[in-house]
């Protein structure tokens, strides 16, 4: 038997499936696509499933990787199968541990939001179990999401903030790394050469911040000479809204996905 099954290897259950693949993984897939599938064929520790009942047959472990909206379906596809020793994950914003032992009663469930840094095992995770879970299983969940970065275990009142930031962050960075790398192409440089620096100042950036402790304000300050270049920057910055539109960015993901 396998570990762990993932149903749907899109963009967030590819990048798990990529991280724990090389990690050395024994893992089984499941997806609507025989294209998508057939890239995994070369991996000699990955099974390619024949549909979703046979990976949950074959697996202790079941990652739902599918769009919310197929949530209910898959699950009700795959419930005659799901004994009570595996462990559904979930990992769509707005499936509650209520909904999710609505959809499948009595069986061991555990809420997870990762994010796509997992495909270069930076992923921030936060894990919330049913009651059902040992803790040997959360453990062992734990360990399995711990392959491809960083775990949190979240009570779930806080999981709509959670995921508003943590999941959905990358995109809001990405778009930052694309906008800065816009201003130095109007400045003359070449945009691959940008995309890097900049990326690699994004990334030292986040490592002080884990690796200092410093409070962000303070390093932010560190930056900032008396009369120097970056005070005219962050003015413009405050002047446009930057901090505010942050907020409402992140508030506007946390409300959506408390309403899905
Ligand atoms: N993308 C992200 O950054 C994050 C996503 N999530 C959550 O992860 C889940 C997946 O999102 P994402 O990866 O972006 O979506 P994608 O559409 O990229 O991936 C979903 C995959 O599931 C496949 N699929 C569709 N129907 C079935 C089925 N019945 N059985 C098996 N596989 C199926 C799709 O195939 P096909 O394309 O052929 O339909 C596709 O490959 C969502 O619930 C999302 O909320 C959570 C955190 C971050
Ligand atoms: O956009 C979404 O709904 C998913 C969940 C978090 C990140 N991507």
């Amino acid at each position: 038997m396998n570990r762990v099954g993932i149903v749907g290897i899109g963009n967030m259950g590819g990048a798990i499936a990529h991280g724990l693949i090389n990690n050395k993984e024994e893992i089984i897939v499941s997806d609507g696509s025989a294209e998508k599938l057939s890239e995994y064929k070369s991996f000699s520790n990955v099974q390619i499933a024949k549909d979703n009942i046979d990976l949950v047959e074959k697996s202790k472990i079941i990652i739902l990787a599918v769009k919310p909206n197929l949530y209910k379906t898959v699950i009700d596809e795959i419930k005659n199968e799901f004994s009570e020793d595996k462990i559904l994950i979930s990992i769509a914003p707005g499936f509650t541990i209520e909904k999710l032992e609505n959809l499948l009663p009595n069986r061991k469930i555990a809420m997870i939001m990762p994010n796509t840094p997992a495909l270069v095992y930076e992923s921030m995770s936060a894990i919330c179990p049913n009651t059902l879970l040992t803790e040997g299983e959360i453990e062992e969940v734990k360990k399995i999401f711990n392959l491809i970065g960083k775990v949190a275990i979240l009570e779930e009142e806080y999981f709509p903030a959670f995921s508003g930031t943590c999941g959905c962050l990358p995109a809001y960075v990405y778009m930052f790394i694309e906008a800065a790398a816009d201003g130095a192409v109007l400045n003359g440089m070449k945009r691959f050469d940008a995309y890097e620096f900049i990326a690699q100042s994004v990334l030292g950036s986040a490592k002080m911040v884990l690796e200092t402790k410093k409070h962000p304000g303070e390093l932010k300050d560190m930056v900032t000479s008396p009369g120097g270049t970056t005070i005219e920057g962050l003015k413009v910055l405050e002047e446009k809204g930057f901090r505010g539109s942050i907020i409402d960015a992140i508030n506007a993901t946390v409300e959506k996905s408390k309403n899905m």
